[in-house]
């Protein structure tokens, strides 16, 4: 799994008991996704559809810093399945981990649009193309 984002957990990210806030963690595990998916099936209309279960098995204190990794699990025809584990860079422990999100490609009408992808590609990947 990549760890590609690292956040710094700040007084407006907190809940009342002064620990890392569950809607605020949701969203940026949501916007990395989402900006991962755009880059990999290479459609900026692309959208969160499905989020299995989510435990938070610890949390994170106004100073900490997180990291939130994915890892694809399956490109699908017009999806892109993908796993989340976002981990505590001060306690090393793991606070969330997401077993399964799925992200599909739109067309301009908000139709699920075949993204013809079948791997992982990298920048130096699509340089050698060009
Ligand atoms: C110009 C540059 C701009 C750049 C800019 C960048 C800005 C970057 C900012 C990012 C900021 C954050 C952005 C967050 C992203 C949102 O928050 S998106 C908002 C929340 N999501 C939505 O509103 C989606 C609403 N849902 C829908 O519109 C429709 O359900 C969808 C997505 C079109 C899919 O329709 P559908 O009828 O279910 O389609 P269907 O063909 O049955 O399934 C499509 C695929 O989904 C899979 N699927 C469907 N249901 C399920 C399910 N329940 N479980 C698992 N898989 C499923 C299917 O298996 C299928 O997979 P493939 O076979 O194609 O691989």
């Amino acid at each position: 799994m990549n760890f590609h984002t690292r956040k710094w957990i700040k007084p407006q990210d907190l809940n009342p008991n002064q620990t890392l806030f569950g809607g605020r963690l949701l969203e940026w595990i949501d916007e990395e996704c989402a900006l991962y998916s755009i880059i990999q099936l290479e459609n900026p209309k692309t959208v969160t559809k499905y989020m299995s279960e989510i435990d938070f098995r610890s949390s994170a204190k106004q100073g900490d810093i997180i990291e939130i990794g994915i890892e694809v699990v399956k490109f699908g025809s017009a999806s892109l399945t993908l796993k989340c584990e976002v981990r505590n860079k001060m306690t090393r422990e793991t606070i969330i981990t997401v077993d399964k999100i799925v992200m599909v490609a739109l067309d301009e009408n908000g139709k699920p649009k075949p993204h013809g992808k079948t791997k992982v590609e990298f920048v130096k990947d699509r340089l050698e193309d060009k």
